[in-house]
């Protein structure tokens, strides 16, 4: 039997719904080895962030290296990456091991407000990271910071915004729709040829505490299950509406999101 592997590259939340814990879940729930590689620690809930400890960026090396030279991956996802210094590490290691399949979530805000990413390594993202990427999932704020563009809100500047990333080297683009309006939540991919829309009914829930990670999460396995782009992408939106629309109630404030409604409900 074949075993596909996936990494990841992450935050740890100690709350257990975003990070490297929701990417984990999500592996095995789509039938992937999961393997982690962490960036920095969160004491984190479900009412937020309250410390970061960034992990020595020798260390997150030594990480990578100890999983690369051994077990290997199929392919691998990055979530939080805090600052300049872990982003160089890790687009070293990644191109040093010739990694293949990489998800690149740009994260950079939680939803409570805390910053993930320190604003002096955006630049790091666009110029070390974007290039590497077989896709990239940035949510509407993340996009309009990467891009520059003042406002991401209609179908065109979405557009406009996935044409930007893939020219500046993303294979592939996902713009999230999560914080647009509107009944309907609409992401959209882009390949460099074609818009494809995933559309989904918006839930009206708090408990959307690590969707971003999740849907990335998702895609990573289908990747490295051999899906194409598409076929990931959409496994994914599939995945993560099952598991917002099946929340598990946990917590006092913006609760995790069921990362097994996908198997209960056989979606
Ligand atoms: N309220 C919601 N109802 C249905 N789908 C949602 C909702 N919020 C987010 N999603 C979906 O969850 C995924 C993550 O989106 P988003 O919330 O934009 O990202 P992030 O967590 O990075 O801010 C996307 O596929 C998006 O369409
Ligand atoms: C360690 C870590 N990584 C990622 C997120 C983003 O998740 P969300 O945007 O849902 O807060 C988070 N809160 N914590």
């Amino acid at each position: 039997m074949k075993v596909s592997r996936a990494l990841t590259i992450a935050g740890s939340d100690s709350g257990g719904g975003a990070g490297i814990q929701a990417d984990l879940k999500t592996f095995q729930e789509l039938g992937v080895y999961g393997m982690s590689v962490l960036t920095a620690l969160t004491a984190q809930n479900t009412q937020g962030v309250h410390g970061v400890y960034a992990i020595p960026s020798e260390f997150i090396a030594q990480q990578m290296d100890a999983v690369l030279t051994d077990i290997g991956c199929d392919a691998v996802k990055s979530g939080m990456l805090f600052d300049s210094n872990i982003i160089e590490t890790v687009a070293h290691k990644l191109k040093e091991h010739s990694v293949p399949n990489y998800v690149l979530d740009p994260i950079m805000i939680a939803k409570g407000g805390a910053p993930l990413l320190l604003q002096e390594a955006v630049e790091a993202v666009k110029e070390l990271l974007l290039p590497l990427a077989t896709v990239i999932t940035p949510n509407l704020p993340e996009a309009e910071v990467l891009t520059g563009m003042k406002e991401i809100k209609t179908r065109e500047q979405m557009e406009e915004a996935a044409r930007i990333l893939h020219d500046w080297g993303a294979q592939n683009v996902v713009v999230k729709g999560g914080h647009s309006e509107g009944e309907i939540v609409t992401d959209l991919l882009y390949d460099g040829r074609e818009f494809i829309e995933l559309s989904s009914t918006r839930f009206h829930t708090q408990h959307t505490h690590g969707t971003g990670c999740t849907f990335a999460a998702a895609i990573t396995s289908g990747l490295a299950t051999g899906k194409p782009i598409r076929t990931a992408v959409e496994q994914a939106k599939r995945f993560i509406t099952a598991a917002i629309s099946n929340p598990l109630g946990i917590g006092h404030g913006h609760g995790p999101t069921n990362h097994w409604a996908y198997r209960k409900e056989n979606f």
